[in-house]
């Protein structure tokens, strides 16, 4: 069925209310996640749409999604998504998808932390199954991907290269493994910024495999906590996170300077997702 903004008006009106307060109290307590629970809308929506599979535990008919590699010691905010479920159920019991409390709850999140606000398409059905082969099967980008699987990867979910670049300013907020960024930070082309790269090692080893793999640096080292386009400034200045910054060069003819200024000189589209 069509997604509509309107859904909700006569069946919930209030849960925008009870997604908002929650997200709030949760935003406030820890910034950092604001940027989880955009993140956890982004990988739902990967695997066979946004559809809540993410949030379902394994039970004896199917290995969910949550213990797939790209998720598993790395995905957070189920137990914000939890808390939000029970508020909205207390006011419209049995109305209300999973589905579209984590869409509202991303939006929600990059509103708080200064980013764009955008009207939510809701009446996402929730799917009753999830599978851990979908969630491993490489539809999740990898930080490791070649730029070329990354753009084939949107392609697949029918994403531009220019949404995938806009949607990659995500990473203007939140928090990343020394696993996910080493590789970054000990090959020093010319993408990145030699102090930088020292100030990020000081925080991750060059050795993989200790408890250190762990240890978690901003992605935006100035403005971790705002939704703003810093994330594609740092990248100009060869502070970036990891993500495009590893294909970041001038002469690069698919990522290039001007794709990137044009990019912040328009609003940052989050809404590519939110069909
Ligand atoms: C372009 C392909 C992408 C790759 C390869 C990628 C990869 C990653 C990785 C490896 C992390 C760190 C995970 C960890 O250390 O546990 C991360 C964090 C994050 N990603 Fe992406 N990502 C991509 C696109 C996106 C998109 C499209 C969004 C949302 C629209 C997004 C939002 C985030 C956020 C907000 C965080 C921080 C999460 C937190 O602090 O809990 N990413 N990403
Ligand atoms: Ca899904
Ligand atoms: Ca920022």
């Amino acid at each position: 069925a069509q997604l509509s903004e309107n859904f909700y008006v006569k069946k919930c009106p209030s849960v925008f209310n009870a997604v908002k307060s929650v997200v709030h109290s949760a935003v406030a307590k820890e910034a950092r996640m604001g940027g989880s629970l955009l993140r956890l809308f982004f990988h739902d929506c990967f695997v066979n749409g946004c559809d809540g599979s993410v949030l379902l535990d394994d039970t004896s008919s199917f290995k969910g999604e949550k213990t797939a590699p790209p998720n598993s010691n790395s995905l957070r905010g189920f137990d914000v998504i939890d808390a939000i479920k029970s508020k909205v159920e207390a006011v419209c019991p049995g109305v209300v998808s999973c589905a579209d409390v984590v869409a509202i709850a991303a939006r929600d999140s990059v509103a708080i932390l200064g980013g764009p606000y955008w009207k939510v398409k809701l009446g996402r059905r929730d799917s009753k199954t999830a599978s851990f082969n979908a969630a491993n099967s490489g539809v999740i980008p990898s930080p490791f991907s070649s730029l070329s699987d990354l753009i084939s990867k949107f392609q697949a979910q029918g994403l531009s290269t220019k949404d995938m670049v806009a949607l990659s300013g995500a990473h203007t907020i939140g928090k990343a493994k020394c696993s996910t960024f080493r590789q970054h930070v000990y090959n020093e082309t010319n993408n990145i910024n030699s102090l930088f790269a020292k100030a990020r090692q000081r925080n991750c080893p060059r050795t993989s495999g200790t408890i250190r793999d762990n240890n978690v640096a901003v992605l935006d080292f100035k403005t971790p906590n705002q939704f703003d386009n810093l994330y594609y400034k740092n990248l100009i200045n060869k502070k970036g996170s990891f993500i495009l910054t590893r294909f970041y060069s001038v002469e690069d003819p698919q990522i290039h300077l001007l794709e990137l200024t044009a990019t912040i000189k328009r609003p940052l589209k989050m809404t590519l997702l939110m069909q």
